[in-house]
């Protein structure tokens, strides 16, 4: 599967990154939590088994909800944080394998800027002290080069070498975040991690900071991975751009194109919550039901399938009306939170005597998503199966059965990697094999 992804998305794309080598090669990487056993029980799949490449100078941006999973990936492709699994590779190094001296060493090649220049700056330290501590770190050069080498620096970012004696705290917010950036550009590193550079600041100031970004990249060859919210910012910087969900990636390609003709139904959803400039659009607004879910407990199949806005339908309820597919979807989702609680001693003796407990309000939940429907016989009659399973708390099975009727192959099978266009894109998603309507057809007519 990361295979396929992989070689077709190193043939291709703009004649600008045909000439270009790949800098980071990162395959099936997992980062997991808690998985020492620590905290007990499962881990939280923070990053869950990501394959793509890093292209030499350019810039990809990463985007997704929060809790997906961004930064976490940007910390282990820097190894500020242990990879579960799976390689990224440097030059060909697989730089997972590295430690203490090596790692060290390599260390210099890559760094990270935060998205807060005010908890990322030591408020004790003179900005001098700041942007010389990596040189110091590295034994690079004699005091007096290094004084000279940090002065410089301060004028590269558009500070001034008098500021070399003042404090964080004497600085605007985009002062500081660019006193942050020439901390990283002391060692000229080849790849950076812009982890939201710009999110904690005025709008008026985050242009200055990506000009700054671009002109950097730009003199010193730089490589970026920009990590963002911001959808707008993205569009204007990157290169390509790589949609994340739940510690994967669902789509990954060229900015103009994932922008103006989305592949994925993730993608789908995400670009249509940016508001649209014309106050009189008429197209629709897809809306994302619920939250992601627990990353501690990923869904099986495709990652998206349960707030998948194209979510294959089984045939034989193919024309059920999309209220009921809702309603079927809170139920899964309130399934699922009763098959996890932890019910106490007191409600479980509760339940024996037949009282009511927080848990036995299914019947509640069932009246309150279907009571106003008008449900067809059939489905009718598995939601009653799947609500008395409910009720003598069999969640086991009344899930099988919700599964086994109502779900499809996005809830069974993991999707593959399908290349979707002819510059290389890839999509994650079930629905770009010949036996199903694309996603673009389905939202059409869904919405
Ligand atoms: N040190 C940690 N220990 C345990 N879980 C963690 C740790 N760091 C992050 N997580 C969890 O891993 C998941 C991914 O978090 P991460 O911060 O990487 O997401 P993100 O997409 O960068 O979010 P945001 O946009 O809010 O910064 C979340 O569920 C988060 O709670």
């Amino acid at each position: 599967m990361s295979q396929n992804l992989v070689e077709s998305g190193a043939e291709v794309s703009s004649d600008r990154r045909r000439e270009r080598e790949k800098l980071v090669e990162i395959r099936n990487l997992k980062t997991y939590y808690g998985e020492s056993g620590l905290f007990g029980g499962r881990p939280v799949k923070a990053v869950d088994g990501v394959s793509f490449d890093i292209f030499n100078g350019e810039t990809l941006g990463l985007v997704g909800e929060s809790g997906c999973g961004k930064t976490t990936l940007g910390r282990t492709l820097l190894q500020l944080e242990d990879a579960t699994g799976g390689e990224v590779r440097y030059d060909g190094t697989d730089i997972t394998e590295l430690s203490g001296d090596e790692l060290y060493q390599w260390r210099r090649n890559a760094q990270m800027v935060f998205q807060d220049p005010d908890s990322s700056l030591n408020d004790r330290m003179t900005v001098g002290e700041i942007v010389r501590e990596p040189l110091d770190v590295y034994e690079w050069g004699t005091p007096q080069e290094c004084r000279e080498h940090v002065k410089e620096l301060l004028d590269i970012v558009g500070l001034r070498p008098e500021h070399y004696y003042r404090y964080p705290h004497q600085f605007s917010g985009g002062q500081r975040q660019r006193i942050g950036i020439a901390r990283t550009l002391a060692l000229e590193p080849d790849f950076m991690v812009l982890d939201e550079p710009v999110s904690a600041l005025d709008v008026s100031v985050q242009a200055e900071i990506i000009n700054l970004l671009e002109d950097l990249q730009e003199e010193f060859g730089l490589t970026y991975l920009f990590i963002a919210h911001d959808l707008s910012v993205v569009q204007h910087i990157c290169d390509r751009v790589a949609v994340m969900y739940l510690g994967n990636i669902m789509e990954i390609g060229p900015t103009d194109e994932l922008f103006n003709n989305p592949a994925n139904p993730y993608t789908h959803s995400l670009l249509s919550a940016i508001p649209k400039p014309d106050p009189t659009a008429t197209a629709d607004r897809i809306t994302l039901h619920g939250t992601p879910p627990n990353p501690r407990y990923p869904p099986n199949g495709c990652p998206f399938n349960t707030r998948c806005p194209a979510r294959i339908r089984p045939p034989e309820y193919e024309q059920l009306d999309d209220e009921i597919w809702m309603g079927i979807n809170t139920l899964r989702d309130v399934l699922l939170e009763r098959q996890r609680a932890d019910r106490s001693l007191r409600e479980r003796i509760r339940e024996r005597l037949g009282r009511q407990t927080r848990f036995a309000s299914v019947d509640e939940t069932y009246d309150d998503l279907f009571g106003h429907l008008n449900i067809p016989q059939d489905a009718a009659s598995v939601l009653d199966e799947i609500v008395d399973y409910a009720a003598d708390n069999d969640e086991d099975q009344a899930l099988a059965v919700l599964t086994e009727e109502f779900g499809s192959v996005c809830e069974k099978e993991s999707p593959e990697y399908s290349t979707v266009s002819e510059t290389g894109r890839q999509s994650f998603c079930h629905r770009h094999s010949e036996e199903h309507a694309r996603p673009s057809e389905v939202l059409d007519e869904r919405y």
